[in-house]
């Protein structure tokens, strides 16, 4: 039988209370052995992209949650300072502490906070603590107050050094502060509304599939709004270039756009930074046409390697996720954690023609049966650019948010990673 939509509790007054159960955070057990504990999340009704608060009230209920008492496990949490509408420390002081000081009474004032100073931090952190307490085979509860940046600098930072056969991956929640949460999103398409607060109640956590993108050696990540660029990390074996990622790969329009509007200026529009960002590209002042991106592009299936028959494009991009970000479900047929990596591709077209595919994506995933789309699973993406753009700016990769430029004829691979180093809390 389908879980009941509303969940209904007798309060302190004896009243009975309904509420939408994607409302509900937890149901714990009171010390007094006879009531429970309800916390839910009350959102504003005036503005539905501002953060929840959080109610909790005694009451009685005929469904408490399973509870499992999971308070002596090590728990850092991560306040990304630096992500989205900088909103991290406020959601912390607001509505994480309260949840935590219920489902844990006593060990939550043991759990450390850790706030971001800078873009390293996250990694100054994995480095220092998270991997050699997991590499010895510690199981980490992470916190995570972020957006998809602290996910993959978690995800490098583990796989940075070799792990040993103790290794224990750490559990994440992901609590969605960022600008599109892109993993949030498509882990709780069409259900959580708490802000993954109802993820810290349970003890469910599911691996957490990545991809690994191998580089040509001169290969170098752009940082601090393009102004300066550095070297990635090397493959042990192969002493090329590499990044992981757990969203999406991409080069084009996507990755241009997520390039061109990673400014100070920009990120203050949130998500619509990305249509403002497509927009500039797609009509050039010139009233000229959208750039046609020009390189070599292959898919691997099983073992196979097989080349687009195009050697122009506009769209191409891998993802390892539904959705993009909420309203955008860029492959449809992806199932939360699933480890499925999906092409979506179209060719050369001119502003309006793009416009209208991408308008489809937000449409619940409509461009995939579009005749422009070649949407299909693969295993992999390699994109060769065999001296065919001269232009640098035509040449940059998006890892999950990250972008690499590369040289004339240089080349990305992306694979599926078979590693388990994060895994991730679901209720
Ligand atoms: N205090 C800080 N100073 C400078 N940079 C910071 C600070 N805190 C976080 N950052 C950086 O800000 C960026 C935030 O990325 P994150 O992905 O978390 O948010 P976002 O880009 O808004 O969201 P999304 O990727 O979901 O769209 C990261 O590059 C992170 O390293």
């Amino acid at each position: 039988m389908a879980e009941s939509a509303k969940f209904s509790f007798k309060n302190e007054e004896g009243e009975e209370q309904t509420i939408d159960r994607g409302n509900l955070v937890a149901v714990v057990p009171n010390p007094d052995g006879l009531s429970s504990i309800i916390v839910q999340v009350e959102h504003d009704s005036t503005d539905p992209a501002a953060p929840p608060h959080v109610k909790v009230t005694k009451g009685l209920s005929a469904s408490a949650s399973p509870w499992l008492d999971t308070s002596d496990r090590e728990t850092h949490i991560i306040l990304s300072t630096g992500s989205g509408a900088n909103q991290a420390i406020a959601f912390f002081e607001d509505a994480v502490k309260p949840v935590l000081a219920t489902l844990f009474p006593t060990s939550h004032s043991s759990f450390h906070v850790h706030q971001t100073q800078s873009t390293a931090t996250i990694s100054d952190l994995t480095s220092k603590i998270f991997f050699p307490q997991a590499n010895a085979g510690s199981h980490l509860r992470i916190i995570l107050l972020s957006g998809d940046g602290g996910v993959v600098d978690l995800v490098n930072g583990l796989l940075s050094k070799p792990a040993s056969a103790e290794y224990k991956a750490p559990s994440v929640v992901l609590l969605p502060l960022g600008t599109a949460n892109a993993l949030y999103h498509s882990i709780n398409a069409g259900k959580d509304n708490t802000w993954g607060l109802s993820a810290l109640a349970v003890d469910n956590h599911r691996p957490l599939p990545i991809f690994t993108a191998s580089f040509s050696p001169g290969a170098r990540l752009l940082v601090d709004e393009a102004r300066s660029e550095e070297e990635l990390p090397k493959d042990p074996q192969t002493q090329y270039p590499i990044l992981h990622g757990a969203v999406v790969a991409s080069w084009g329009m996507h990755a241009s756009l997520v390039a061109d509007s990673d400014t100070v200026e920009y990120r203050k529009f949130g998500v619509e930074r990305f249509k403002m960002a497509a927009k500039e590209a797609l009509y050039p002042a010139d009233g000229s046409l959208p750039h046609p991106y020009k390189a070599k592009v292959s898919v691997l299936k099983g073992e196979t390697w097989t080349s687009l028959e195009k050697e122009e494009h506009m769209y191409v991009l891998a993802s390892m996720v539904s959705n993009l970000e909420k309203p955008f479900t860029i492959s449809p047929a992806s199932k939360p954690l699933d480890g499925s990596l999906h092409l979506v591709h179209f060719g050369p077209t001119d502003g309006d023609e793009a416009m209208r595919i991408m308008g489809l994506a937000y449409q619940g995933g409509k461009h995939v049966d579009d005749k422009a789309v070649l949407y299909e699973a693969v295993d992999g993406l390699r994109i060769e650019f065999q001296g065919k753009e001269e232009d640098a700016r035509w040449r940059r990769i998006c890892i999950d948010g990250k972008i690499v430029r590369l040289e004339k004829d240089g080349w990305v691979e992306i694979r599926k990673e078979e590693r388990r180093v994060l895994d991730v809390a679901v209720d």
